[in-house]
């Protein structure tokens, strides 16, 4: 059997006095979406930005296809950058209203690239990026503030594909857009998932939402994993009051249509 791509250890993370995150261990297997789900504040986004080194644990190991992550020295950690990507929550905050979409789209080939992507190439690949969300090569003149809060969400996914990354995390993704937006953009999260074969750590409060996309699900409570399962099972037979209590809070989810 293939290893996990992703294993992680005792993960725990202290601020002064306060334990935000306890012990947490898990694996993802690759192709595979584990979805991570536990009210607010309950440690997930910073479970996720340990896994990707963005803060250091405050103890715990973190291997990413056999790779000691916590100790990969500067030119291992770059390597390692290229082969993670991320998605965060609010499509407005995390694209520099000052660049337009043809540089925001080519940063991580100037900070990772090998300088041969230039001119026509260049122009070629950033519309291939932009058509694979979605969108056409006419927005890569235009700014961040021209587009609604779903295109922009395409952008941050074309962005962070664009090293042809293996593992993906998504930090509620489609929380900040609306009902029907967010259902577009994560059938094309599906779609990508599944043509690229990534493998993704997928945040998210919504349990219907987490049942629809995720294989595996992992539930957090006050910075502990309460239950780890099959999303399906978990969903419908939760052992765990604080499970049951998640899915009762959770508004019903309309299935995204086409
Ligand atoms: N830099 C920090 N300093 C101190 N406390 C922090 C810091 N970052 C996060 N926390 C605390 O850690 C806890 C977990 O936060 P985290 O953002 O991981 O939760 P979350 O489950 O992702 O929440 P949400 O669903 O609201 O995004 C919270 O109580 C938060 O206030």
């Amino acid at each position: 059997m293939t290893p996990p791509l992703l294993i992680a250890e005792g993960l725990s993370k202290q601020y002064g006095t306060t334990r935000v995150v306890s012990d947490v261990g898990l694996s993802i297997a690759r192709g595979e979406i584990l979805g991570l789900v536990g009210e607010s504040g309950s440690g997930k986004s910073t479970v996720a930005r340990m896994l990707l080194r963005l803060i250091e644990p405050t103890s715990g190991t973190v291997r990413f296809d056999g790779l000691d992550v916590l100790h990969a020295n500067r030119a291992e950690m770059k390597a390692l950058r290229r082969r993670m990507g991320v998605v965060f929550q609010d499509p407005f905050a995390a694209l520099d209203p000052r660049m337009r979409v043809r540089d925001i789209l080519a940063e991580p080939f100037a900070i990772h690239g090998d300088g041969t992507l230039r001119g026509n190439a260049m122009e070629t690949k950033l519309t291939a990026m932009l058509q694979e969300v979605g969108l056409d090569a006419a927005a890569l003149a235009r700014y961040p503030h021209e587009f609604s809060g779903g295109q922009r969400q395409r952008i941050n996914i074309a962005r962070a594909l664009a090293l042809a990354p293996e593992f993906l995390v998504l930090d509620e993704p489609v929380s900040a857009l609306d009902v029907s937006v967010g259902a577009q953009v994560i059938n094309l999260l599906r779609d990508l998932q599944r043509t690229r074969g990534l493998t993704c750590l997928f945040i998210s409060h919504s349990m219907p939402l987490v049942r629809y996309l995720c294989d595996r699900v992992a539930v957090m409570q006050r910075g502990c994993l309460v239950e780890v399962g099959d999303a399906v099972t978990i969903c419908e037979h939760p052992c765990e009051a604080y499970t049951q209590a998640l899915i009762a809070a959770t508004p019903e989810f309309a299935l995204p249509t086409r």
